[in-house]
């Protein structure tokens, strides 16, 4: 294989991770993941929300001589990354649609030197379709200096990925124009249609001996997974979350918590958490609601100012009072490190499994216990379905989209068994995680069970109306 990449020879990933990074010891997989990448292979990693796959490329481009791009969909990813890295001591920067003139002209003229200093260029998928930057980073092959590409949340590559995005498509420019430059991709959701067809896009898949791939386990043990059943006429998530919500704080308010959380110098109402829904009324209406009721909950999604959103997100990393909880719209919280995330409140259906799961992965980084709970109703299943087949075109990703719903609905009407184990199963693994009493099954399958059956309305019920268009029309999503 072509060695493109001039490496460090005094670089020692273990020293590296303790200097730069400021980490005791690797976690399982990173040293055989980041060692493959020094060795010059394209990577596939697939792994669990919070298990540290950007080190996995992070590191590598420290040790390596030139720079590494860095393709990633999310915004908030790449600041946070960037800003991360640079009180590391990395240099580390972003171009993308908020950078400012003077910092975009920076890191063109260092591109254009052949030379750059910037060890690590976060950018967006739309970026690298275009003919001004290719040019550029045509220059940094010229001069041997492009040490990798690493692609972040590759399953957006895929058509039969719940997140397909055109523009991901077209990194497949990156083999064809430099190929002997490394290749990075990672998700923490795929299956292996969606492996295999990230592999065939990129051009991967013609040199299978240059690929290495990690797979790992999608579980995660720390999440206790529970659906909670209810119905247009039952109308009672709010009085539910509330009660349950109400409920946590006078447990930490009792005699003896209290004293454990006053010497943590904690509040006893700090109990971090997400709630999702679909459209931006709901997400305002929720978090007043809240707030009406003592709770500390603020909303976020698209349409609030930049001035807003910045305000509302630092509070809530910061856990000050009045924004315990984000009230929020799809995608909310994907790329941001927050680790003491206690709970996680899926208020409506997800539009995907894999959007579900990727969700309740911002729960518990900490590693510690953490609460995922989704609120279903079949007339909500109805609704998503409707939306689904209107607002993606006809194709192999309408098909991907509609399979991977019917699934989440499936997951969420499952009374038989283990729910970390039908997520695992969904993402293709075939051994059975070890659930130790984190999932409503394992808790009280009877109890579960029950549930269910008094929570729901009937399906011939939905099923009427879902014919006299009931749950046609709406506007969710705006
Ligand atoms: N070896 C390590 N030791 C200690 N902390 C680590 C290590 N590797 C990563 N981390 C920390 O783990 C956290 C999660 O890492 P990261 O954001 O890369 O997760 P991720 O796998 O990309 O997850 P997601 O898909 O949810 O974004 C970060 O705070 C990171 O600093």
């Amino acid at each position: 294989m072509p060695t493109l990449v001039r490496t460090n020879s005094y670089a020692d990933p273990d020293f590296t991770l303790r200097k730069q990074f400021g980490k005791a010891s690797f976690r399982p997989y990173q040293r055989e993941i980041i060692q493959a990448a020094l060795d010059h292979h394209d990577v596939f990693v697939q792994a669990a929300t919070s298990f540290g796959k950007s080190l996995c490329f992070q590191l590598p481009a420290v040790i390596n001589n030139g720079i590494t791009i860095v393709i990633s969909p999310l915004l908030s990813l790449m600041m946070n990354q960037v800003e991360a890295l640079r009180s590391a001591n990395v240099d580390a920067r972003t171009l993308n649609s908020n950078t400012s003139q003077e910092e975009r002209d920076r890191i063109y003229q260092d591109l254009a030197s052949g030379h750059p200093r910037t060890r690590l260029l976060y950018v967006t998928p739309e970026l690298c379709s275009g003919d001004f930057f290719r040019k550029r980073l045509k220059i940094v092959y010229q001069h041997k200096e492009l040490a990798r590409i690493a692609i972040d949340e590759a399953h957006c590559i895929s058509e039969w990925g719940h997140d397909f995005r055109k523009d991901f498509k077209r990194l497949s420019w990156f083999r064809e124009t430099f190929p002997d430059v490394p290749i990075m991709c990672l998700t923490a959701t795929a299956n292996d249609q969606v492996r295999r067809d990230v592999l065939s896009t990129l051009g991967l898949d013609k040199t299978p001996e240059r690929v290495k791939s990690f797979t790992m386990t999608a579980y995660r043990p720390n999440l206790h997974l529970e659906i909670r059943f209810t119905s247009d006429e039952a109308n009672d998530r709010f009085d539910n979350f509330c009660a349950w919500m109400k409920g946590v704080y006078e447990r930490r308010g009792s005699e003896e918590r209290r004293l454990e959380i006053d010497a943590l110098g904690q509040r006893v109402e700090n109990v971090s958490g997400i709630i999702y829904t679909t459209s931006r009324d709901e997400c305002e209406a929720i978090a007043v609601a809240l707030r009406q009721e003592g709770i500390g909950a603020r909303p976020f999604h698209a349409k609030l100012s930049k001035d807003t959103k910045e305000e509302t997100l630092n509070k809530w990393i910061n856990n000050d009072p009045g924004y315990d909880i984000i009230v929020a719209t799809t995608a909310f919280g994907m790329g941001i490190d927050k680790d003491n995330v206690r709970f996680v409140c899926h208020w409506r259906l997800p539009k995907s499994f894999e959007g579900y799961y990727q969700e309740a992965g911002r729960a518990g980084r900490d590693g510690k216990a953490s609460y995922c709970f989704l609120y279903y109703s079949r007339e909500d299943s109805n609704r998503v379905f409707n939306l689904t087949m209107r607002d993606s075109k006809e194709g192999s990703n309408r098909d991907a989209r509609i399979k991977s719903l019917q699934q989440l609905i499936a997951y969420c009407e499952d009374t038989t068994g283990c729910r970390h184990a039908a997520i695992c199963r969904y993402f293709g693994e075939t051994a059975v995680p070890v659930c130790d009493y984190a999932c409503d099954w394992h808790k009280d399958s009877s109890d579960l069970k029950r549930r269910m059956k008094t929570g729901l309305a009937s399906e011939e019920w939905v099923s009427t109306q879902q014919q006299e268009g009931a749950f046609d029309g709406v506007n969710w999503y705006d």
